[in-house]
């Protein structure tokens, strides 16, 4: 089946400022595109994406997430031992950082997290004009998940510089990636060394995964680079992860309304933000033989680009998609990706966005826009830069 080859360049800052309105364009080419500039397929329609996903055999992760193909090129960092491996590597690494990223040990921490959040919410609500995003998205997540990991003290400041390059390098050597490259090169020792086992506090995740490593479950190596996987996705994808449901509900005020009516809803208001806010909004694959796409062959070592904000927003899939609405269910949406690497910090997110969103509804009359959002351009997360809203006193 002939296929369109588009010029399209998702990395163009216009685009990763608004990429929602490109999206239609790349849905109705077809199942399969060809991207001319970075020569690599594009799927942007949800049941590709979702297969693909799926399909862990044919779309591989060990060639890398991004645009550089690992067989081929120099991967900036050590590879990741679970994003960026494949089965049987990954069963044994998911498999101990599971056990570590535990639900029982999340749902302890959650008095304590909503204590906080609702501390912070106490000092933001009634103050005039508040930034959504440093002073509630990003401060928030930066209470609690470095002790929950267990990083020390000094130079935590480095964590957001760093998460911003790694989701960079997802894409091609543009600007972006050599401007945060540079910037984070003093970010990407600290981050390092944190994960060095002298450097971790006794208690917290990060000293588990060394336990894993005691009990022979992996390598003292191995260990240090599975505690980089907490410390490169579990901090600027919550930050923007919450940013964005702010966010929503300033777009859509009947929504907050609706909520505030119905408290009961914010499980599935944070499931729709994530459907909605498209905060994760590409990974790629390659493929390990010939693939089978709708009608498409793609040639074994192909890249190939997975619109996951795309197909959040397929009309094939979701009625009335560009709509945020609380009472959809949005189950389902791949926000968190899907299959074998599904987001292991999913629960990590939604208790985070439960503890800010109870506070809020708790707290707060009116999420009132007070000025434009601008937004933070990055290859691979739709990150918003600053957030001015009133948050009105119930
Ligand atoms: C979802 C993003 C993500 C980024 C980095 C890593 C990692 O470094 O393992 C995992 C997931």
């Amino acid at each position: 089946m002939k296929i369109s080859a588009l010029d399209f360049d998702p990395y163009d800052e216009a685009v990763l400022t608004d990429p929602f309105p490109h999206h239609e364009r790349l849905r109705e080419a077809g199942p399969v595109v060809w991207l001319e500039r970075y020569q690599c397929y594009g799927l942007a329609r949800f049941a590709e994406v979702r297969d693909a996903l799926d399909d862990w055999k044919t779309f591989v992760s060990s060639r890398g997430v991004g645009l550089a193909d690992f067989a081929t090129e120099q991967p900036w960092r050590p590879p990741s031992l679970l994003l960026e491996a494949d089965p049987p590597l990954h069963e044994r690494t998911r498999g101990l950082m599971n056990k570590v990223a535990s639900l029982p040990s999340l749902k302890a921490r959650q008095p304590e997290w909503r204590a906080k959040a609702a501390a912070l919410v106490g000092e933001l609500v009634g103050r005039g004009t508040v930034d959504a995003v440093a002073d509630l998205s990003e401060a928030f997540p930066l209470s609690i998940f470095p002790d929950m990991i267990g990083l020390r003290d000094e130079g935590r400041e480095n964590l957001i510089p760093y998460a911003t390059t790694v989701f960079n390098a997802f894409g091609p050597r543009n600007a972006l990636l050599e401007q945060s490259m540079s910037q984070a090169a003093a970010a990407t020792a600290w981050v390092a060394e944190s994960c060095k086992r002298e450097f971790l506090k006794p208690d917290g995740w990060g000293r588990e995964v060394y336990a894993a490593a005691d009990r022979g479950d992996c390598s003292e190596d191995e260990a240090e680079r599975l505690v980089r996987s907490f410390l490169s996705a579990g901090v600027d994808t919550t930050v923007n992860g919450i940013a964005n449901l702010v966010f929503a509900f300033t777009q859509f005020p009947d929504e907050w309304r609706k909520l505030k009516e119905k408290p009961e809803l914010y499980r599935k208001a944070i499931e729709e933000s994530l459907r909605w806010g498209g905060v994760a909004q590409t990974f790629y694959r390659t493929t390990s033989r010939d693939a089978d796409v709708s009608g498409t062959t793609i040639p074994e070592g192909s890249k190939v680009l997975l619109f996951l904000a795309s197909a959040n927003r397929d009309p094939r899939r979701w009625d009335d998609p560009d709509r945020f609405d609380i009472d959809r269910n949005a189950s389902g949406h791949v926000g968190f990706g899907f299959g074998i690497h599904q987001c292991l910090g999913q629960m990590v997110a939604r208790y985070e966005a439960e503890a800010v969103l109870t506070a809020l509804v708790e707290q707060v009359a009116e999420i009132r826009a007070a000025g434009p959002a601008t937004r933070r351009p990055n290859n691979t997360l739709y990150a918003l830069g600053t957030l001015p809203v009133e948050l009105v006193a119930a």
